[in-house]
């Protein structure tokens, strides 16, 4: 990522701050007890946390502006969105650091700015970042008002004990309502309108007052500077020549390049190679203290994953070995190369990714139709989409993906079985894994508290999506007299794919959607398989619930018949549970000659109509020798 930006920005951040900076740390790196020099009561980590579009890039770059690590200009630069995805698609994937310098009364401060995504598939980079931070932004649309994910990250502000700073957003919108989005936020967070800012973020008003705000109600990090060394990684990525690249918040004592380093993981010993500060291009120091946040990097063969802790050698001393805490997964696919040539490209590509991308899980997978391959864990179908897109822009790497299934936990009987799973209780990640039915006593699937924030006239329409998606109502609450906050106990299955969509489309895009895990609870589930021609597509195996199961069966096959295209032959697709036919559609085969194109004509023109087709063929995946479009794995299951 961090190499993606310097490539990108050949900005000069100016040189005023630089001196600014290198002076404070020239003082502070002369010995290890002029540490004490570096005033930590002007260091402020700060992040910015809002529901998504409410203009947390955009205050971002206003920020950058202000403290002059960019040049002011585009209003819609967006300089943290580097990746190609988060500007095509206009989200943010990736929370991204800036260390910023701004005088103020007189006194030089060190603001490190976490800009965090804000679609409810991204929490997880939101968790990490706000746990470096000592406060928050909180931005409000003044427009909108307060939506899901506003309440999901103002109780993540809460639990983690943040300061909060209420800040309306857009309100030279002419529909922007502040009083109205005032009296919500005191309404439901018991936010008193008084401290409220208001900005545009978009003009830069009132941003300077923001920032000083920072300053004033953010209290500076609680490190200790007399302990001994420790640092939590929030963010890692890959540069070709110099390793993994870790983003590190000091939690106490100092750090100086050429140092001896431990991960906490594995207690293997690194010297520290690269220490700079991401303002937010690299800018190389010698030595780093408690409370900031930094680049690290132990060279080529230094390792480093989020959530792991590098210490000193006196604190490893200390301490025990623990790996990083691991990320709950919604969603798991597999992912195979489209032809298994490509596969070490493709092993590569996904290494390099996964370690930039820490919320996705990967395991080795192997089916006899596709060959070696991996199954992925995801926080959603966003991420996945995302993590797929990324795979073919940055690495180029096309792969296979197969339908997409949330986390199954079964109960097992019988001592052959329990052995085989090693233990009772067994997590399925991958329909195909499912055990006979008769070796199963209990199946139990996820389920996730859903949040809605709509306009009443709506509350009809959500409350029929949700009871269809097997719903269960939990009390709701007003949110004002136009607004009202409602929530559901649903399956996460029946939320994971499309659930986003279609309330957005029912309610003309004003509800807003977010959800938080309710655990595993019991269900009546059987595995559902798809036959084309008599022959299982590995992909496309299901776990249905059985109320849904005739239901299911037929939307699959139909979608089945509108995606796959016409062929040579008949094509019969089927939806088989346990050997009985619940759905059959049929695909009649081509009557016109679609070769007639190719004869006859210019030679030249022959061979590009050839080369055409071998793409077009290359993207297919072959099933009894019917050609399936690769999306389709991924597309069928939308409704
Ligand atoms: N009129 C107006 N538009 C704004 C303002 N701030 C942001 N926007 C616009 O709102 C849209 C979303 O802004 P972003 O900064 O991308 O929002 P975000 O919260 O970072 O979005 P995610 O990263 O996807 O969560 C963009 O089109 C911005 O130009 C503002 O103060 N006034």
């Amino acid at each position: 990522m961090v190499r993606l930006l310097n490539k990108i920005w050949n900005f000069n951040s100016c040189a005023y701050n630089i001196r600014i900076l290198k002076s404070s740390f020239r003082r502070c790196s002369s010995s290890t007890n002029d540490v004490e020099a570096v005033d930590m009561s002007r260091i402020r980590n700060f992040s910015i946390v809002a529901h998504v579009d409410h203009g947390k890039s955009t205050l971002a770059d206003r920020l950058l502006e202000l403290t002059g690590a960019i040049k002011p200009g585009n209003e819609n630069s967006q300089v943290l969105d580097q990746l190609q995805v988060e500007r095509e698609r206009g989200i943010t994937v990736k929370a991204v650091t800036a260390s910023l310098n701004y005088k103020y009364k007189n006194e030089d401060y060190l603001l490190n700015l976490i800009d965090t995504p804000g679609h409810v598939d991204f929490s997880n980079e939101v968790v990490r970042s706000v746990k470096a931070c000592q406060g928050v932004i909180f931005l409000v649309d003044a427009n909108e008002g307060v939506q899901a994910q506003t309440v999901a990250v103002h109780s993540l502000a809460k639990r983690n004990n943040l300061i909060i700073i209420p800040t309306l957003n857009k309100v030279d919108l002419p529909r922007a309502d502040p009083e109205n989005t005032k009296s919500q936020l005191k309404s439901l967070f018991n936010i008193d309108p008084d401290t409220v800012l208001s900005i545009s973020a978009k003009k830069g008003w009132g941003v300077q007052e923001l920032l000083e705000a920072v300053i004033t109600r953010i209290p500076p990090p609680k490190a200790d500077l007399n302990k001994h060394f420790k640092a939590t990684i929030i963010d890692t990525w890959h540069d070709k020549y110099r390793g993994v690249m870790c983003l590190a918040y000091i939690e106490s004592g100092s750090i100086e390049v050429g140092q001896t380093v431990k991960w906490r993981s594995d207690l293997k010993q690194h010297t520290l190679k690269y220490l700079a500060l991401l303002r937010p291009n690299e800018e190389p120091i010698e030595k780093a203290v408690a409370g900031q946040v930094v680049m690290v990097g132990c060279g080529p063969k230094g390792g480093g994953s989020v959530g792991d802790e590098l210490l000193s050698l006196e604190s490893a001393e200390e301490t025990k070995v623990a790996s990083a805490p691991t990320v709950k997964h919604m969603v798991y696919a597999g992912i195979f190369p489209s032809d298994q040539s490509q596969h070490t490209q493709l092993s590569d590509a996904i290494k390099k990714l996964a370690l930039n991308d820490s919320a996705v899980s990967v395991n080795v997978d192997s089916s006899p139709a596709l060959g070696q391959g991996w199954r992925l864990g995801f926080l959603g179908l966003l991420h996945l989409d995302v993590f797929t897109q990324r795979l073919l822009q940055e690495h180029k790497a096309e792969a296979i993906l197969t339908a997409p299934s949330v986390p199954y936990k079964i109960k097992v009987k019988g001592a052959k079985a329990i052995k085989q799973y090693k233990g009772e209780e067994v997590i399925i990640t991958n329909p195909l894994l499912l055990p006979d039915p008769h070796n199963i006593v209990e199946y139990y699937e996820p389920y996730v508290i859903g949040t809605i924030i709509t306009p009443v006239e709506y509350i009809g329409a959500v409350n029929t999506l949700c009871v269809d998606r097997r719903g269960t109502p939990l009390p709701s609450s007003s949110v004002d007299e136009k607004m009202t906050m409602m929530q559901f106990i649903l399956p996460l299955s029946e939320v994971v794919i499309d659930f986003h969509d279609t309330l957005k489309s029912l309610t003309s895009g004003f509800a807003s959607f977010d959800y938080q895990d309710y655990g595993f609870h019991s269900s009546s589930l059987v595995r559902m398989d798809i036959l084309i021609n008599g022959a299982l597509v590995d992909e496309l195996t299901t776990i249905v619930h059985t109320s849904r199961l005739e239901y299911s069966a037929r939307r699959l096959t139909t979608k089945l018949k509108e995606m796959i295209p016409r062929q040579m032959v008949q094509i019969a697709i089927q939806a088989v549970v346990s050997g009985k036919v619940y759905s059959r559609e049929t695909l009649k085969a081509y009557r016109k000659d679609v070769t007639a194109k190719l004869y006859g004509g210019d030679v030249t023109r022959r061979k590009k109509l050839l080369k055409q087709q071998a793409e077009g063929k290359k993207k297919m995946r072959s099933v009894a020798n019917i050609k399936i479009p690769r999306n389709t794995f991924v597309d069928v299951l939308k409704r």
